[in-house]
């Protein structure tokens, strides 16, 4: 497709083989994780997250979601234990989301898809940078945490109260001192496997970390995350919304649990 990926008919995840024939490989993210046939794994650590809230840096509309940027040029935020080894870097997170509350996820636990999914973007400091660590295979680490309906999240909140600035595609904002351990869960459990990145260039360079507990996000909240635009100033405006992959083929791989 010449005009550039996304998530319509015409330049949908259907249509990124053609640009992209990884998108038919052996380890596409995301997946169906089905509990019962995850094996549990003693050996596998405590997820040790250490974020310092001081390097948030900015919030981009990316045209495919909005994203909050890191300052990554130190180990001051940094993913450490879990199912890797070393030490990887916080780059950068963002979310997926439905245009309505019963689909959005990425992963699906039991077929079932929650309305959004956060992914908290990390990069394998044993490369130069992110962009070198983003095509190796053991390059990249992102923890995803499920959104389900429920109570208004005041922690999220400080994160939609600043969506109206950047509305648009290519709009961006400064955004500072936000810790996004805020956003996490109460429970650390999670499911591991070896995936990729779920959007174009699809690399498989990711090995996944999705967290059990949900964290609670209002239909209102929800409703914040769908008046962003795909669109840039100008254009006709298109809601930013079914901005999801659907689960790939697992292709014989392992998923592991942190917990029994
Ligand atoms: O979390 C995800 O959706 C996977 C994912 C993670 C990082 C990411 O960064 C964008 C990007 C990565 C590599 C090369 C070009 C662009 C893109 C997607
Ligand atoms: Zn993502």
């Amino acid at each position: 497709m010449s005009h550039g990926w996304g998530y319509g008919p015409h330049n949908g995840p259907d249509k990124w083989a053609e640009d992209f024939p990884v998108a038919n490989g052996p380890r596409q993210s995301p997946i169906n994780i089905v509990p019962k046939e995850a094996q549990y794994d003693s050996s596998l650590k405590a997820l040790k997250l250490k974020y310092d809230p001081s390097n948030a840096k900015g919030i981009l509309n990316n045209g495919h979601s909005f994203q909050v940027d890191f300052v990554d040029d130190t180990d001051s935020s940094t993913l450490t234990g879990g199912p890797i080894s070393g030490t990887y870097r916080l780059r950068q997170f963002h979310f997926h989301w439905g245009g309505s509350d019963d689909r959005g996820s990425e992963h699906t636990v039991n077929g079932i898809m929650f309305p959004s999914e956060l992914h908290l973007v990390h990069w394998n400091t044993k490369y130069p940078s992110f962009g070198e660590a983003a095509d190796k295979p053991d390059g990249l680490a992102v923890v995803g945490v499920f959104l389900k309906i429920g109570a208004a999240n005041p922690r999220l909140q400080k994160v939609l109260d600043v969506l109206d600035a950047i509305k648009n595609k290519g709009k961006q904002t400064t955004f500072a001192n936000f810790d996004p351990k805020t956003l996490l869960p109460g429970s650390l459990d999670y499911w591991t496997y070896d995936g990729s990145l779920t959007t174009p260039p699809l690399l498989e360079s990711v090995t996944w970390i999705v967290l059990k507990e949900p964290i609670s996000v209002s239909p209102a909240q929800m409703a914040k995350f769908r008046s962003l635009l795909f669109t840039g100033d100008g254009e006709a405006p298109c809601c930013m919304m079914d901005n999801y992959r659907p689960p790939q083929p697992l292709k014989g791989r392992l998923v592991r649990a942190s917990f029994k």
